[in-house]
């Protein structure tokens, strides 16, 4: 059974992990209207950046249409109650951009490694703790380590100062069991905050969220009309309503909410966040939810099928920063096949 009493924390990511979905094409104008609808909406964190991080916008992730310090900046001056995120992942995002964020109002930092390699996250840590930020330390591809492997790279993170520690889903792969088996653990061996963060490609984000919640993740993400990677994340506006039907407080007012969702955020979709053929295969191998539109342009242009390459990057354990193997993965398959390239 749910315990009731306590408070969840959101973190509505669509800004962040929407901006995949889009080619990260946000405007500044887009940015504003939805961080003004969520502040009032009393959303507690809002995370602004390029889908990959904080020094996302390269050729290899995917230019951003507007400079993502721009996008900060906006959402800061623009939120009265709601925090603003950003996300960094070590290497991509460098410690600079950390500061600079910092400066233009950003008031939490969640530093992002693969669920192997929290090792290469304290020195971001440290440094989001020294400019003043809450810290998140934010275990990605969780699936792939099994639960002992994950409360060690959690505990890595703790001890270098995380206030909160993310269980992310990040291929929407794992099966409620194993959100729970995962949360259970770094909540008996954790002293911080625990969070998930999900993705749709199976249908399992509500339930996977809810699994989490139940035994004891007080901080969760989720993003408006599941404008997110992949399937999309949990969806926010319905994930506040189930929370009140379960008694769970999230301080969040529901009607803002939905109509943030619909009105602000309907528009920007290219297409609905639905479960498609690729996205299933996405939560189906276990591949990163970012590969997505990767892989659908590699199929393209090898004239191959989008899903064989997804298998196969699931096959390789391809994972984030690997990106330019998504072309090497198609070439070759094309190779196999001896496929006429168009
Ligand atoms: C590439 C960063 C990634 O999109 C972070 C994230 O949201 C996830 O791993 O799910
Ligand atoms: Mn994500």
């Amino acid at each position: 059974m749910c315990d009731t009493n306590k408070n969840i924390l959101i973190t509505e990511v669509a800004l962040r992990d929407g901006s995949h979905a889009i080619r990260h094409q946000f405007t500044v104008e887009q940015v504003v209207n939805v961080v003004k609808a969520l502040d009032e909406a009393k959303v507690p964190y809002i995370e602004v950046a390029h889908g990959d991080g904080l020094g996302g916008s390269t050729l290899q992730y995917g230019l951003s249409l507007t400079d993502e310090f721009e996008l900060i900046e906006a959402a800061a001056a623009t939120a009265k109650n709601s925090k603003i995120a950003v996300l960094s992942l070590p290497g991509i995002g460098l410690e600079k951009d950390l500061k600079q964020a910092a400066s233009l109002g950003a008031k939490m930092a969640r530093i992002a490694t693969h669920v192997t390699e929290a090792d290469v996250s304290p020195a971001y840590i440290e440094l989001a703790k020294e400019l003043g930020m809450e810290t998140v330390g934010f275990l990605m591809m969780s699936h792939m380590a099994p639960t002992a492997k994950l409360v060690e790279q959690a505990k890595l993170m703790e001890s270098y100062g995380a206030d909160t520690v993310y269980v992310v889903d990040s291929a929407g792969a794992l099966l409620p069991h194993e959100v729970t088996e995962k949360i259970c653990a770094l909540r008996d061996h954790l002293s911080v905050n625990i969070g998930f963060h999900g993705h749709n490609n199976l249908s399992l984000a509500m339930a996977n969220t809810l699994a989490a919640i139940e035994v004891g993740a007080t901080r969760i993400d989720g993003s408006m009309r599941c404008l997110g990677a992949g399937a999309g994340n949990t969806q926010t506006e319905v994930l506040v309503a189930v929370l009140d039907k379960l008694g769970i407080h999230t301080g969040i007012d529901i009607y803002k909410m939905m109509d943030a969702a619909e009105n602000l955020v309907a528009p920007i979709l290219e297409k609905p966040q639905e479960i498609t053929r690729d996205s299933l295969v996405l939560g189906f191998a276990g591949v990163y939810s970012s590969f997505l539109l990767h892989a659908q342009r590699a199929a393209k242009r090898f004239n191959i099928d989008s899903r064989d390459i997804l298998i196969e990057l699931g096959k390789q354990h391809i994972v984030g920063g690997q990106e330019d193997m998504i072309v090497d993965v198609a070439a070759e398959i094309a190779k196999k096949k001896n496929v006429t390239i168009g």
